[in-house]
């Protein structure tokens, strides 16, 4: 579904990636490894070289714009750039959603900055689900949540790709949920990307 093919960006080595639909690569290393730039790299939010393919599909066949909601990065820490929460959503959130990740039913008529880091979080999770993405690059999704939340969290997107054949890359520094999570665990070290399992 998604391949990466001699990704090259700063001084970091080539990677490549290969990944099926429905499948989780999982990605670790200590900080500033390079696992954000890895994520951007493939969103094509930041220069470099090489080449990306969705569904064989190349990145520079894509306009910028449709590349980026197919193949979606989520920020740690997502932005928000008007008031109103509900207005960064295309459609409605089923309220089972937002109740199943423990979110208030109202939520979507808050202001932004009323929002808890992890209510951000998952919002912003929802907000990237509602574009209905092929493939999720997810940057530490659960780094601000409780263990329920974030098991709540990890159940929702499996059922997502699972429903919607869709693949993520999920970065994270939680030993324990990559091993569950990533049918294949990479490590960055050294400015290049090692298989781990
Ligand atoms: N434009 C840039 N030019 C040079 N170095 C950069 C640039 N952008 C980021 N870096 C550096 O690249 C390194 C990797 O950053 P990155 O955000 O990918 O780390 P990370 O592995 O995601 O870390 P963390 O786990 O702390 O989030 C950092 O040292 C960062 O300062």
């Amino acid at each position: 579904m998604l391949r990466v093919q001699g990704l090259k960006f700063l001084d970091w080595e080539e990677i490549e990636l290969e990944m099926a639909a429905g499948e989780i690569v999982a990605i670790q290393g200590q900080s500033g490894s390079g696992k954000s730039l890895l994520l951007r790299a493939v969103a094509d939010l930041i220069p470099r070289e090489g080449e990306a393919f969705l569904e064989g599909v190349a990145c520079s066949e894509f306009s910028p714009t449709d590349w980026r909601r197919s193949v979606c990065f989520l920020s740690a820490e997502a932005l928000w750039w008007v008031d109103r929460v509900g207005d960064h959503f295309d459609k409605t959130v089923p309220e089972e959603r937002l109740q199943r990740l423990g979110l208030a039913s109202d939520c979507l008529d808050w202001e932004v900055s009323r929002l808890s880091m992890g209510e951000r979080q998952r919002l912003g999770l929802l907000r990237m689900l509602d574009r209905e993405p092929r493939v999720l690059l997810l940057d530490e999704p659960t780094s601000n949540l409780d263990s329920e939340t974030s098991v709540a969290v990890e159940a929702l997107l499996l059922e997502y790709l699972e429903e919607n054949q869709a693949a993520a890359i999920w970065v994270t520094h939680d030993d324990s949920q990559a091993r569950r999570l990533g049918s294949k665990v990479y490590r960055m070290a050294g400015k290049k990307l090692e298989v781990v399992t």
